[in-house]
């Protein structure tokens, strides 16, 4: 029996029309490619990511997903090819564009309102503030600027992390497995409410997992990598496990 996973998490911000103006910048890879000495690696690749678009990625281990986050995030720069944000070119990490990752990489030093403030060292203090509490606000966390880092469990810790990210107000949110140290409970539920913010702050996403299901749950559209090469790029809605499962291994 095939599984088809048919979900689509929210309407798009097409589905919705003109009363939504998507805050989310495009993403344009553009023949690009990365090598490393020469041999694997990623690429060369075409994507464009509309502005507000949600985009799993996903991939068996080396097909390519780490390499093509670091591009993404400007550690990395294509040896050959371009990526563009909006009307930038990519050449460095970009303050409009950030990364959550599996560990969160929280600082034990700060506390959890210090950890979200930290992206936002050019704004003034009042301002600062404001977009602290609306970023914890937004993962849920209202009311736990003064705890310690250490003082929250894993989940906590990954919200903390989302926040931080959030509260710069990217363009393009970029997060890699982010839920996958978590239990099955804590990231069902913090997935779901990944979309809700996806859904309300119009950003535009690129979630890299390892899990397929992950993928079609969360994503509008999914990018498979196979030894560094796009070997699907298919809008979820309607896609099977199978069929998905079937574009890795072929
Ligand atoms: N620093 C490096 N030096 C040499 N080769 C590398 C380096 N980093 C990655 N590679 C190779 O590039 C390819 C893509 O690796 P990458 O880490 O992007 O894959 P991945 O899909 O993220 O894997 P995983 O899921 O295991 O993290 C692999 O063949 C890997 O061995």
């Amino acid at each position: 029996m095939t599984a088809t996973v048919n979900r689509d998490p929210a309407p798009t911000p097409q589905d919705a029309g003109s009363a939504v103006h998507p805050a989310g910048a495009s993403l344009t890879l553009d023949n690009v490619s990365y090598r490393y000495r020469g041999r694997a690696g990623l690429g060369p690749i075409d994507l464009h990511v509309s502005p507000g678009e949600f985009l799993c990625v996903v991939g068996p281990s080396g097909s390519g997903k780490s390499t093509l986050l670091s591009l993404l995030a400007g550690f990395l720069r294509p040896q050959q090819g371009v990526i563009r944000l909006g009307d930038e070119t990519v050449r460095g990490p970009h303050p409009s564009l950030t990364l959550v990752q599996q560990e969160g990489a929280l600082f034990p030093w700060l506390d959890v309102a210090g950890n979200v403030k930290f992206g936002l060292k050019r704004l003034g203090r009042a301002d600062r503030d404001a977009r602290a509490a609306e970023a914890l606000r937004l993962v849920g966390l209202d009311g736990y600027g003064a705890r310690r880092v250490h003082e929250l469990s894993g989940g906590q810790r990954q919200r903390v992390s989302l926040a931080r990210a959030l509260a710069v107000k990217p363009g393009l949110l970029l997060l890699d497995e982010p839920f996958s140290a978590l239990d099955v409970q804590t990231r069902t539920s913090l997935a779901d409410e990944l979309l809700g913010i996806w859904w309300q702050q119009k950003v535009t996403v690129v979630f890299v997992t390892h899990q397929l299901e992950e993928a079609l749950h969360l994503g509008q559209r999914v990018v498979a990598l196979r030894d560094g090469e796009v070997a699907l790029d298919a809008r979820t809605r309607g896609l099977s496990l199978e069929t998905l499962q079937a574009a890795l291994q072929t």
